[in-house]
């Protein structure tokens, strides 16, 4: 029933031939899917059903590509953004390329070499799928589809009318019958097992479960209630949100916020957004679709839901799957090799769009918007981007920023000076453990760089480290030990941590039991030479360190000593030798490369 979001939206007649905003719906989800999901394989139960609705647009492709019907788009695609969409957009010509998933997968290919993760494989769903799907449906007997939820979802809940659809399933009101839920009105997401084909499929129906059930209780993350299951169905009970999708009250403004409107907004998602990056778990698929609010009122709370791709993310572990939307799509996913910067960029993708209206990366077909993802600058020049704050670019820019360890974290961008005026709590950040630890298995040569680093740096990075030091609540002397950073963790902590396994980043912290940590040192140690290095004033930062550095830490080092500092072999030897001057100290050249570190390539960036 998803007609409700069939509004029409005028079409302005200004700005680039480009964009102008969502218009990206999948022709069977008429509420949903701002892009494509990628090859968010799992089962894609949306498409099958298509929706008859006023599409504007003629679509390339006939609708329903369900059992019987007949898709261009090869299996494991889900439905483009380029197909239709029903009412809801307002772009200006049709956008009708070509099979556009099939660019993905075989420029993908070409690139990469096939998918080898299972979470890519076939998803048996159209007439072009058929082997595949007879296959599997072989395979399917022997597939447990038995969850272990609660079986009693008739008699807990009355179900009412639809009030979205997605890819994966469909969300209708309900009522609770029952106890607590008793006459609270509550949404259901209802994902079918006839669409679990492969073991994949099922497993990540789990998870998403299991991630929605363990993050529960975030203001800015939608309640779990409860799961259930009959032999047909999965049900995710949960908080029902009646105030619409993000999406549409962007659309419905005509597609720009105002830059105080627009800090609310960010403000919420990054809450949200750095909460489950502490918990080791990354969405993956961040967009406007996938924030609702909780009423029709202008100051209602969004909430964050959908987190059918998500994942649990070890603090050094790099993801590989090619998931997502295109229009939100991180450069490093489209490389294989990500964590949890690629939700940052999501971010930015939307914050750019809030801010101007447009989107900033965009092409006719899917190959061309991950050309743009890959390699173009996005637009900071044309209207309306002159009269906005400079400290708004500047935001957008960070997040935006292809290097993902030059980007801001969640928590890094809520103190963001864009941000800071707004009066909201600063949350723990991970990435805090991670800088600690390495500075805590680093030489004593590289913490005195760091030490002459930490004292050049500009109030705006200290809110920051001062808001982190504070979080992990100092004793009575000021200082932090290893208790500190592990209660702070603890006192964060959901049931997703275990998962993530997050908690082992404070094995290797063990060095920090024995000692105590000062605010000064504790800034040095906390440093990101990288992110520091994407600021306009990186090199004004970097000649004041220098000068540090000169009265207390350089010294005389040879080559030898340097390459073993930087864990390099004697092929190094060539290169850093230009780091040292005549009197056998580093230069400044030196100094700032030695607190990058070497990626003399950058094949030690990406494992797999
Ligand atoms: N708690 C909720 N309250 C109200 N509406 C909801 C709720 N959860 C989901 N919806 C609606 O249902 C739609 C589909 O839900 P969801 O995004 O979880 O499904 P999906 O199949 O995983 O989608 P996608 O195709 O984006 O992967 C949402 O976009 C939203 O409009
Ligand atoms: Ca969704
Ligand atoms: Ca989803």
């Amino acid at each position: 029933m998803g007609q409700c979001y069939g509004k029409t939206i005028p079409t302005g007649d200004s700005g680039r031939p480009t964009t102008s905003l969502p218009d990206d719906r999948p022709s069977s989800s008429p509420t949903n899917n701002g892009g494509v999901n990628i090859s968010s394989v799992k089962n894609t139960p949306g498409r099958s059903s298509a929706l008859p609705s006023p599409n504007p647009w003629p679509s390339p492709y006939p609708h329903g590509g369900g059992p019987g019907g007949t898709s261009p788009l090869p299996a494991g695609v889900s439905p483009s953004p380029a197909r239709s969409t029903p009412g809801r957009r307002f772009f200006k010509r049709p956008f009708p390329p070509p099979s556009p998933a099939k660019h993905i997968k075989a420029s993908l290919a070409r690139r990469f070499g096939y998918p080898k993760t299972p979470r890519e494989g076939p998803i048996p769903e159209d007439s072009t799928t058929t082997a595949v799907a007879t296959e599997s449906d072989h395979h399917q007997h022997s597939l447990d589809k038995n969850f272990g939820y609660n079986k009693n979802f008739g008699a807990k809940y009355e179900l009412g009318k639809e009030v979205g659809r997605g890819h994966f399933g469909h969300t209708c009101f309900a009522k609770g019958k029952k106890s607590e839920l008793k006459d609270v009105p509550v949404a259901v997401k209802i994902i079918s097992k006839a669409k679990m084909t492969t073991a994949i499929s099922i497993e990540d129906v789990r998870r998403e479960v299991k991630i929605l059930k363990a993050l529960s209780g975030h203001r800015h993350l939608v309640k779990f209630y409860d799961a259930c299951e009959d032999a047909n169905n999965v049900y995710i009970v949960m908080e029902l949100c009646e105030g619409g999708e993000l999406l549409d009250r962007i659309l419905s403004r005509g597609g720009r916020y105002t830059e105080e409107d627009a800090k609310l907004i960010v403000a919420q998602i990054l809450s949200v957004v750095a909460f489950c990056h502490l918990q080791g778990v990354v969405h993956r698929d961040l967009k406007p679709e996938n924030f609702l609010f909780t009423s029709r009122s202008e100051e209602a709370d969004m909430k964050l839901i959908d987190f059918g791709l998500s994942d649990f993310i070890r603090p050094d572990e790099r993801l590989n799957d090619i998931v997502g939307s295109a229009y939100y799509v991180a450069p490093e996913v489209l490389h294989r090799s990500y964590s949890l910067e690629a939700d940052i960029w999501s971010i930015g993708v939307i914050t750019y769009i809030l801010l101007c209206g447009s989107r900033p990366f965009w092409a006719r077909t899917e190959s061309g918007i991950f050309r743009a993802v890959l390699r173009a600058d996005p637009n900071f020049e044309d209207i309306p981007w002159p009269s906005v704050s400079k400290e708004a670019k500047d935001f957008v820019k960070r997040l935006l920023n292809k290097d993902y360890r030059k980007r801001m974290t969640a928590a890094q961008a809520l103190t963001h000076p864009w941000l800071r005026s707004e009066n909201h709590p600063i949350p723990l950040d991970i990435l805090i453990y991670k800088l600690v630890k390495s500075y805590l298995h680093a030489t004593p040569f590289k913490h005195a760089a760091l030490r002459a680093l930490s004292k050049a740096l500009t109030e705006d990075e200290l809110v920051y480290l001062r808001a982190q030091f504070i979080l992990l609540e100092p004793n009575k002397d000021g200082r932090v030990s290893f208790e500190n950073f592990k209660m702070a963790l603890l006192r964060n902590a959901t049931d997703a941590l275990k998962e993530s396994r997050v908690p082992d980043i404070l094995n290797a912290m063990a060095p920090l039991s024995y000692r105590k940590m000062e605010f000064e040192e504790f800034c040095a140690a906390a440093i990101s030479t990288y992110q520091l290095e994407a600021l306009d004033g990186w090199e004004q930062i970097a000649s004041t360190a220098f000068e540090h550095f000169e009265l207390e830490g350089n010294r005389v080092i040879s080559v030898e000593e340097l390459a073993r500092e930087l864990n390099l072999g004697p092929t190094a030897y060539s290169i850093l030798k230009d780091w040292i001057r005549n009197d056998g100290k580093l230069s400044l050249l030196g100094y700032t490369k030695f607190l990058h570190g070497v990626t003399l390539r950058s094949s030690n960036t990406r494992h797999h």
